[in-house]
């Protein structure tokens, strides 16, 4: 029986996928609040809920049943009970920065007056301070967050499912995740995991949960086979964090045998490795050449664990040796976003022109703006299906970036 997460692959034929339709979080903010909260503009949300459904029917068009977030943390509370979802709640108000106090108990008394959907949409999309008619006289409030309308910030980024989490084999990696502005959302994935009758108790493993000090984020965890996984060292994933997850990975007997990591450049617009690189066909990858040096030169370390049980970290930096040597393939096409010019590779890639999904061997999907990209796909013998993309693509991220596999067919 295929278990309730399989993802042995970034290409198998995609079986049951993970989504977060935008709702009122991706609007509900400030021009001045866009760079804490990891956006470049504000989407106008019926355009950006249009094309989420475009980017949804076309997953659906191809055989994949479509989860959503949402739903899937209400239907968990509700199995949980009253006493779940209190505690659920506790817990998101602590990590919101109310531990205790007046304002733990008027937001909680505010969000439990809701029915379950009501409270789990208002906790992603925000509450202001003027929802609540009380006048918070604590020191926080007083002192330092006067003219600051919110108490609980919005959660924007809720729609890139990619990232708090990650489907590796029969289980996942629940993530510690960089910001603040993210660091909640993987919250709602272990509610899931834990009470969700569809995920619960099913003998899926944590691999490495979110209470684990170093940093990681989906967006930098790529299957390459079902004993290979690579991962990103960026601005969100950190060495150690690599480290202790492959450590974990080896002495759990996940099946993973080798972790290659790749660092890549330390940036907003290149913030994990699926926005630089992924894996699209069986010897097909899609990778923007600015981030290879000359000859195609990049820091990577495959990392195995030795006799002893401690981890033995390897330097490589010829990209495309290393990945025939971790695949055991002849040759492999490495085809660059943008077809290589630079000027379009960098806006395009701006655009999430290298955050491809691949839907089964062969098959992508991608944002239809990339379109020199796009092109550069079908040369290279690809099927690529092109999905809406003007107002999704503000917040930086694209198909992979937006959908959580929770099943893939082995290969
Ligand atoms: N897997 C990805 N590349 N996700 C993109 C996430 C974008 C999001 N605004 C962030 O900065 O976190």
């Amino acid at each position: 029986m295929t278990k309730p997460i399989h993802v042995t692959s970034e290409i198998g034929k995609l079986d049951v996928v993970m989504l977060k339709r935008p709702g009122a979080e991706v609007e509900n903010f400030t021009p001045e609040m866009m760079p804490r909260l990891l956006f470049d503009d504000i989407p106008y949300l019926p355009i950006a809920q249009k094309e989420h459904d475009n980017f949804a029917d076309t997953l659906r068009a191809n055989g994949a049943e479509v989860l959503y977030l949402e739903n899937l943390v209400v239907e968990a509370l509700d199995a949980g009970g009253p006493a779940v979802k209190t505690a659920f709640l506790d817990k998101m108000l602590t990590e919101s920065g109310y531990a205790a106090g007046i304002i733990h108990r008027e937001l909680e008394d505010y969000l439990l007056s809701m029915t379950t959907t009501e409270m789990v949409i208002k906790l992603m999309a925000g509450v202001r301070k003027n929802e609540l008619d009380f006048v918070p006289r604590d020191l926080v409030s007083a002192a330092e967050e006067q003219d600051y309308p919110f108490y609980l910030d919005p959660m924007p980024n809720l729609y890139f499912t990619r990232d708090p989490a990650a489907s590796l084999g029969d289980g996942l990696s629940i993530n510690h995740m960089t910001f603040p502005a993210r660091q909640r959302e993987s919250f709602f994935m272990e509610t899931i995991i834990n009470y969700h009758p569809r995920f619960a108790d099913q003998g899926l493993h944590v691999w490495r949960d979110r209470d684990q000090p170093g940093r990681i984020e989906g967006g930098d965890e790529l299957v390459l086979s079902d004993t290979v996984i690579a991962i990103g060292v960026s601005e969100r994933t950190s060495a150690g964090a690599i480290e202790d997850i492959a450590r974990r990975l080896f002495e759990r007997k996940s099946g993973f045998e080798k972790v290659l990591a790749i660092r890549i450049p330390h940036n907003h617009a290149m913030m994990h490795l699926d926005t630089v690189f992924t894996m699209i066909n069986h010897d097909q990858f899609t990778v923007h050449p600015g981030i290879l040096g000359e000859g195609g030169q990049i820091d990577t370390w495959t990392i195995t664990e030795d006799q002893t049980g401690d981890l033995h970290v390897n330097h490589h930096s010829d990209l495309k040796q290393v990945l025939k040597d971790v695949l055991g393939l002849a040759e492999i096409d490495l085809i660059p976003t943008g077809g290589g010019d630079p000027l379009i590779a960098d806006r395009e890639q701006w655009n999430d022109g290298s955050n491809t999904l691949a839907i089964a061997p062969g098959v992508v999907v991608t944002y239809n703006r990339n379109y020199v990209s796009n092109q550069v796909l079908r040369e290279h013998g690809l099927k690529v299906l092109e999905v809406l993309s003007s107002e999704l693509s503000r917040g930086r991220g694209g198909p992979r970036c937006m959908s959580m596999p929770l099943v893939r067919e082995d290969l």
